[in-house]
């Protein structure tokens, strides 16, 4: 039995007294019917990880190398001295605007896992890519590039965000049948490289557009785990009404 992970991905929003005040008031509400998180802008995960009891507190990027000449970019040994755990990798919005490659994405992979860190790989297809009809070919190129050479070990504690891009903050939700489908066939595709049991293992989000009304029937699909949620994610109340749905 998969226990759900909902993670608010909040991009690049919320100054640092924003974030206190939000994980003042969302982290005593967090139940054990699934695991919570926020995903903040690196200069307000310290703040964010003081204030969470409950919260999972995780970083929106990382790099993939240790340290060195890379300006700009924050290491995971940075994050993990202030006690974050968890990164997203790969998100759309990384992949379009900051030349993340699915090479990258893997270099990423592979520096979190062997951190000991959690990371929650995204994928997901284009709108040119959807008409097209070729959503599952681009979900395997993407899935299975970003598992090259991670263990079988490793490979079950990895979380995947199946992120239609079309439906990103364009209040154009993918309906659950599609969803499932997509996250059924990216489940398919981890047992291919790792065997079923593994495959069990993995955790798969979907992400676009997701609201607290949607949610409790989201998580019914047998192969949604959870739920990588932007916009709704943001808002006290409506962050609180997504534990609600799964009280
Ligand atoms: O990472 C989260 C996704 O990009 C979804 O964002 P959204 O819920 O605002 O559509």
């Amino acid at each position: 039995m998969r226990k759900p992970i909902i993670v608010g991905n909040w991009k690049m929003n919320k100054t640092i007294a924003d974030t206190k005040a939000f994980v003042a008031a969302v982290d005593s509400a967090c139940n054990d019917n699934a695991d919570w998180g926020i995903a903040t802008p690196y200069l307000a995960l310290q703040a964010a990880k003081e204030g969470a009891k409950n919260l999972i507190i995780a970083a929106e990027n990382c790099h993939f190398k240790d340290s060195g000449a890379y300006t700009g970019e924050i290491s995971v040994e940075m994050l993990k001295e202030i006690g974050i755990e968890w990164v997203i990798l790969g998100h759309s919005e990384r992949r379009q605007y900051f030349g993340e490659t699915d090479e990258t994405v893997n270099a990423k992979m592979l520096q979190v896992l062997h951190n000991d860190m959690t990371p929650i790989v995204c994928v997901g297809e284009t709108l040119e890519e959807y008409e097209a009809g070729t959503t599952k070919d681009v979900v395997k190129t993407q899935t299975v590039a970003a598992f090259k050479d991670v263990c079988p070990n490793c490979a079950g504690r990895v979380v995947i965000a199946y992120e239609p891009v079309w439906a990103i903050g364009t209040g154009k939700t993918a309906t659950n049948e599609i969803a499932q489908d997509v996250c059924a066939y990216i489940r398919s595709v981890v047992a291919e490289l790792y065997g079923q049991e593994v495959a069990d293992k993995v955790r798969i989000q979907y992400g676009g557009s997701v609201k607290p009304e949607g949610l409790k029937e989201l998580l019914e699909q047998p192969d949604i785990d959870g739920a990588l949620v932007g916009g709704a994610s943001l808002v006290e109340d409506s962050y609180k009404a997504m534990i609600a749905a799964l009280d």
